[in-house]
């Protein structure tokens, strides 16, 4: 062959997979050379798990090595205008890596958008290679293609913009022989116009067309020349048989060295095959031939724009469709997922929590009544007078008091409304096994004596004695309206008795509140604490998934090779989701202050600011899940397992006071903690944006925004790939 400017120089490349010292640490790439020169198709081969994509993806400049160099058209992969990643290179990773709502027409326009080709030619290049591929019909969708029509297509979104530099890991998998050879035929073509092509596959026989061929084992290149030089070096008459004589010669001398021509010499004794010696400044690798040539290709225009319609289309669809099912049907549910959910959840707890309970049931053993003349029935005496004022010596006869209680408490309404059914019980014992078995919430019994009793005390007795239930709530809530009836029945009394009617009542008054309102109700309490954790966590679970999606699928990882900057990718996201944010404040505040009637005494304004910004805060708490965690599950533990304590901690079930001093710092750490109690202030007291208690809730939003999305860009600049 006669000699060419190199593309593509790999030298002395080794790469390890895990943690130094640790059980996982294995070498990939051990003492790594390879040479393709340009205009050549070059079949890099070897058995599944010997390294091919990684060296790939280090050529691409998606990972780096551990030591060694490699000099891409010239320039080091992922150097500031290398054009590699970008759009000097057309890459085709083993995974499809297409979103599967595009179609195939948007699939291919999408990365040839990102190349910033123009729509005529982008058409031109589309019908093309619809021809060449045999790509299914325009208007279908990814998901719903075989797997070997997603092959096609990805191939041709990899060939879409002419790259100089083609690098294609095992496009003909699944594909019929007459393609293939199609598109070996059509790769022949493109490397005599001098486009470079390096490509895996593990179809041996295929590569005999290819110039040149790398053997590789165990992240060593056994061989690399010609496949007719191939064949009269190892005197074999198929390349596989070739590949098997490396490989047992490999076996038998563990301590070769790879080399850059079919006949391995011995590697020296101090470099051992899995230590890898570093050599990253030791090389001054021979690029003076490529140099003249790259030149011309450092003239073509690095300095692509990011396409924003591309990545915007891209981002927007994803919001969109994703989560699908598991038919990888999706029909917009992602984006009815975030309208709807927060519409879902307003009106969840605006309907379910703060109200009295109702249609509670009670026992009553009126024993005073039973022993009446008239028994029970004596309470629905019109003519019955409990109590009757002697004018002449100043008292009352009192008599059947308890019939006048249970009259108050129909007067209250508890009767009414939360109590629907009173049911006369003749003994304790029979009630109260009512209330063990749970047919009824409690049961409220009167002695024989209840109105002498009372009246010996001055209407001060033990009322409504043995009241049993289970539930801790209704049992609080049958109590406090019990006391209420107690105060209205004794007043009643002490009226009909001529006394004064406050002299029964508690010595302590309640006045009316300084802020808030006396009936004060616990959805009030909650409703701040609740439209924040709805806020946060909604974007947090969106945000962790999709990106975690695209991750796992290849999209990024692709079009980070094409050139899109995850931090373009992230700004898109970011604008969208900060849009859906918006709509979901919208909703809520519509709903709760609209809807609901939540009073709120300070600027609504106020409110929506905090909501949106804690939409965002869980926004970038859900990057850095999806930064963090490499898998869907592992997010989704993250995300419940995050969102139960944050719930218990931030004071909306039970006030932070009753914590102890160690919990409480933890709990007002929280991101939404002192922001639902900046809302209830903004809410109740009125307090404006300029107090401290209001400005604190911003400030520690803002501050957890800063802190997340600080780790994010830590952890993505220091991570390894
Ligand atoms: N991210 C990773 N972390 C740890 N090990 C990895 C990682 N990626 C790949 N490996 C391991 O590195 C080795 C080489 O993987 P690689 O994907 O490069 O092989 P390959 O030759 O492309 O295989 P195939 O032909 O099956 O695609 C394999 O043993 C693989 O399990």
């Amino acid at each position: 062959m006669a000699a060419r400017p190199a593309a593509v120089v790999v030298e002395r490349a080794c790469k390890h997979y895990g943690r130094p010292n640790k059980s996982d640490h294995k070498p990939v790439l051990v003492h790594l050379n390879m040479t393709v020169e340009r205009g050549i198709i070059y079949g890099l081969l070897g058995p599944s798990g010997c390294g091919k994509t990684t060296l790939l993806s280090c050529i691409v400049g998606r990972r780096s090595l551990d030591s060694g160099n490699i000099w891409v058209l010239g320039g080091r992969p992922g150097e500031k205008g290398s054009g590699v990643p970008g759009p000097r290179v057309g890459y085709m990773p083993q995974d499809i890596a297409l979103v599967g709502e595009f179609t195939v027409r948007d699939a291919i326009y999408y990365f040839g958008r990102i190349y910033g080709m123009k729509t005529d030619k982008l058409k031109e290049r589309f019908h093309f290679l619809s021809t060449l591929l045999e790509l299914p019909n325009e208007g279908r969708l990814i998901k719903s293609l075989s797997g070997g029509q997603q092959r096609r297509v990805s191939l041709a979104a990899a060939l879409v913009h002419e790259p100089e530099l083609l690098i294609l890991d095992e496009p003909t998998v699944g594909l019929d022989p007459v393609l293939r050879e199609r598109i070996w035929e059509f790769l022949s073509e493109l490397a005599r116009a001098g486009t470079t092509v390096i490509i895996t596959t593990h179809y041996i026989d295929e590569t005999k067309q290819a110039h040149k061929i790398g053997l590789l084992r165990d992240g060593q290149l056994l061989a690399e020349d010609s496949p007719e030089e191939i064949l009269r070096k190892f005197d074999c008459d198929t390349l596989e048989d070739a590949f098997l004589k490396l490989a047992l010669r490999q076996h038998q001398m563990p301590r070769r060295r790879p080399t850059l021509t079919a006949s391995p010499d011995v590697i020296p004794e101090s470099m051992s095959n899995d230590v890898c010696y570093q050599s990253r400044d030791s090389f001054n690798i021979v690029t003076s031939s490529t140099d003249s040539d790259d030149n011309n290709f450092s003239n073509i225009s690095l300095r692509r724009k990011l396409d924003l319609k591309a990545t915007i289309t891209f981002q927007v669809l994803t919001i969109k469709e994703r989560p699908k099912d598991c038919s990888g049907r999706s029909k917009g549910r992602g984006l009815v997922f975030s309208v709807l959910f927060p519409i879902i959840q307003i009106v969840a707890f605006f309907s379910a929590v703060g109200h009295d309970p109702r249609d509670l049931r009670l026992a009553v053993v009126n024993e005073e009544a039973a022993f009446s003349p008239l028994g029970l029935d004596i309470c629905k005496n019109s003519s019955l007078k409990p109590i009757v004022r002697i004018e002449e010596d100043d008292t009352c006869e009192q008599y059947m008091l308890s019939c006048w209680f249970l009259e108050e408490m129909e007067k209250k309404g508890l009767y009414q409304a939360s109590i629907t059914n009173i049911l006369p019980y003749n003994t304790s014992e029979e009630a109260k096994s009512a209330v063990s078995t749970g047919k009824l919430y409690g049961a409220l019994r009167f002695h024989r004596n209840f109105s002498s009793a009372l009246a010996e005390r001055l209407h001060d007795g033990d009322v409504p004695d043995d009241v049993l239930e289970e539930n801790h709530q209704i049992r609080n809530f049958i109590k406090s309206q019990l006391y209420k009836t107690y105060s209205a029945f004794t007043k009643r009394s002490m009226k009909a008795c001529g006394r004064v009617e406050d002299l029964a009542q508690m010595p302590v008054r309640f006045e009316d509140p300084i802020y808030g309102s006396m009936e004060a109700q616990m959805m009030w309490f909650m409703a701040p604490g609740v439209m924040i954790t709805i806020i946060f966590f909604l974007p947090a679970m969106v945000t962790s998934t999709l990106m975690i999606g695209d991750r796992l699928e290849g999209v990024w990882e692709r079009s980070a090779v094409a050139g899109v900057k995850p931090r373009e990718m992230l700004h898109v996201h970011i604008a969208l989701q900060a849009a859906v944010i918006l709509l979901q404040t919208a909703e809520m505040m519509a709903l709760a202050y609209g809807g609901y009637a939540l009073p709120s005494r300070g600027s609504l304004a106020a409110c929506a600011l905090l909501l949106f910004l804690q939409g965002v805060c869980g926004m970038c708490y859900g990057f850095l899940l999806s930064i963090y965690c490499s898998s869907y599950s592992m997010s989704f533990f993250v995300v419940t397992g995050s969102f139960y304590p944050m719930i218990l901690l931030c004071g909306i079930l039970w006030p932070l006071e009753g914590m102890s001093f160690g919990l409480r710092i933890i709990a007002l750490t929280l991101p939404f903690t002192i922001p639902s109690n900046s809302l209830r202030d903004i809410m109740e007291k009125g307090a404006s944006i300029s107090e401290p208690s209001v400005y604190h809730g911003f400030l520690v939003t803002i501050a957890w925004t800063i802190v997340t999305l600080s780790l994010c860009s830590l952890r993505l600049k220091f991570k390894k790939t």
